[in-house]
């Protein structure tokens, strides 16, 4: 970052259009640093691009180091060790929860949250490319207004953009959030995940509307601490149900968690009147029919993000958006030919490492870009998602039911951690989890992997590198597993697959690694 200062107000223009017109047209201008931006702007230096610059409207580090990823996940710990602290006793521990000190776990937050930040500056300086900070908007199909924080001006082209300028809350149209509630008073003050990040006093009650990763990350954290959880869902929470026992499942742990879930709970009205005491808000919701109402002390809106794409001038620059998300081809780019998007920007899969990958893939391309050649289409060959609940739920490439509906024959395998040794001697009780592996039929190569249980948000990696390694489950039965782990699992799903893929299987010739 050349001339910027902690606090990332200042920066040197020498490189920058000059204002009057001596204009530096810069190869690649990548809006929005951020965790996309700035992986775009790092891969393209080292692929040889030298005129590369970064613009960012306000602090440097990204949702996922200040406001998303591991602030989150930094809460969660100290939630997961009241909620191990509260399982002792069956382990014929004696240790009990005395209190959870707000201020500390906030303190701690914000400790961490400033380290994460340096150290990502750190890395962004050493990247190559120049840093510069302003808000972008297009005013035409190659060059865009910058508006610094001083609130001056100044014009900027380039031969290729990406807008990575990353997401906002979705907020519902109902009556009273963001609008006047129905008695005309003013809009309820409810939380957004920033809020709720920041609290440092534990809410008695928690409503949630939303059952995607925020609200049910949230839901656990409060939980854990004490706050009475309802979390609101339209549809069957994970995939919209499309595996119903799946959902049940993962349903029932949240409950096990202490949450209380609706399930096809439609958001109806929500009101906050401060003379209700301690439960200010009253929620009504809608649900098979009937009319139904509670009070709350806070309301969290976990109803999604979608591309904060607002003042930035689309329309100048010739970037077609179809509600509210731009039209992008398989290489993603958009209806102008130079304008490529990545991360939240892009509106679909908000996700951190596959807005990374968004951002690299661009920056691979660039050189055929300019070249005028074909463009390597962006496909993420093997999908990850995490939910950091309790326990947690991972999976991997494609479900059963997935697969199918897409047409390969597959055949699955399932265990409960109850019944696998490491996750026994981890006291997991039985009906709350298990791990499940899909494969194509005959060929056993690995489609997908299903994980809730303990560890699952690591254990999945274990399946997606097989996966994008090619493996086959008859290769997860020749390697060797360690006894007693949880990764052991793996072993005995793989040869319940084969065995259904080939029920007299051929001996696996397992190389000999001394072997030269
Ligand atoms: C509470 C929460 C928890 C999350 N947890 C996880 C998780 O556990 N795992 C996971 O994979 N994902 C998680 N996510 C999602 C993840 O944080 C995002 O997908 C990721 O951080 C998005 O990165 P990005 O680069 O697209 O956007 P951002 O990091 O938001 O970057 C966008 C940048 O653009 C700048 N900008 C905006 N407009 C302009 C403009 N006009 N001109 C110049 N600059 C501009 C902004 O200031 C910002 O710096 C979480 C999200 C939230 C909200
Ligand atoms: N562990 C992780 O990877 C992680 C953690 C946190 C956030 N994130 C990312 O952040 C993004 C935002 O998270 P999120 O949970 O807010 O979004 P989401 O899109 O995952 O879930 C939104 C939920 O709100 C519901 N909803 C939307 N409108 C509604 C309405 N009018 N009434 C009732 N319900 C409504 C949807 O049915 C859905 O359940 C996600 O895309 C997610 O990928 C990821």
């Amino acid at each position: 970052m050349e001339g910027s200062d902690e606090n990332g107000t200042r920066a040197d223009a020498s490189q920058v259009d000059d204002p009057n017109g001596g204009a530096t047209t810069w190869d690649l201008v990548v809006i929005g640093g951020g965790s996309a931006g700035s992986a775009c702007a790092a891969e393209a230096i080292k692929l040889g691009h030298e005129r590369v610059l970064l613009l960012n409207d306000g602090e440097l580090g990204g949702l996922c180091i200040l406001e998303g990823c591991m602030p989150t996940k930094t809460l969660l710990h100290p939630a997961d060790v009241v909620r191990e602290v509260g399982h002792a006793e069956r382990l014929g521990i004696d240790a009990q929860v005395n209190g959870v000190d707000m201020a500390a776990l906030q303190e701690r937050r914000a400790r961490l949250v400033a380290r994460f930040q340096r150290a990502k500056i750190g890395g962004m300086e050493s990247g190559g490319y120049t840093i510069e900070f302003g808000r972008a908007r297009f005013v035409g199909p190659d060059e865009v207004e910058v508006t610094g924080p001083d609130g001056a001006t100044r014009r900027v082209r380039s031969r290729a953009w990406l807008v990575s300028t990353g997401s906002k809350q979705h907020v519902p149209d109902t009556q009273g959030l963001g609008t006047p509630q129905p008695d005309g008073s003013d809009p309820v003050p409810y939380w957004t995940s920033r809020e709720a990040l920041l609290a440092d006093r534990v809410p008695r009650s928690l409503a949630i509307v939303g059952s995607g990763a925020i609200g049910l990350e949230f839901g656990v954290y409060f939980a854990a601490l004490g706050t009475r959880v309802t979390l609101l869902s339209r549809s069957p929470i994970l995939r919209r149900g499309e595996d119903p026992e799946l959902s049940a499942l993962y349903t029932r742990s949240l409950e096990h968690a202490g949450l209380k879930v609706q399930i096809g709970a439609a958001l109806a009205s929500v009101t906050h009147d401060p003379e209700r005491g301690d439960e200010p808000f009253e929620i009504e919701y809608w649900e098979e029919g009937h009319d139904e109402r509670f009070r709350a002390e806070r309301l969290l809106l976990a109803t999604g993000r979608v591309a904060n794409l607002d003042g930035i001038g689309l329309e100048a620059a010739g970037v077609e958006i179809a509600n509210g998300m731009p039209v992008l081809d398989d290489c993603l780019r958009s209806t102008n030919p130079n304008v490529f998007f990545a991360g939240d920007a892009t509106g679909d899969r908000l996700i951190l490492h596959t807005g990374n990958a968004e951002g690299r893939h661009v920056a691979r391309n660039l050189k055929r870009h300019f070249a005028g050649e074909k463009l390597v289409a962006w496909r993420e060959r093997i999908p990850v998602s995490a939910l950091f609940t309790a326990p947690p739920y991972a999976e991997c490439g494609r479900t059963e039911h997935e697969a199918r509906q897409a047409g390969v024959d597959v055949v699955s395998a399932k265990k409960e951690w109850a019944n696998q040794g490491r996750g026994i001697v981890m006291d997991t009780e039985p009906g709350t989890s298990f791990v499940k592996l899909v494969v194509e039929r005959p060929s056993a190569r690995l489609v997908g992997c299903q994980i809730l249980g303990p560890r699952a948000d690591d254990l999945v990696h274990v399946i997606s590198t097989a996966m994008h390694m090619g493996a086959t489950a008859r290769d997860l039965v020749a390697m060797p597993w360690y006894h007693p782990t949880l990764s052991e699992a793996f072993i005995e799903l793989a040869r319940d697959v084969v065995f259904q893929c080939d029920p007299i299987p051929e001996p696996v010739p397992v190389p000999d690694p001394t072997d030269p």
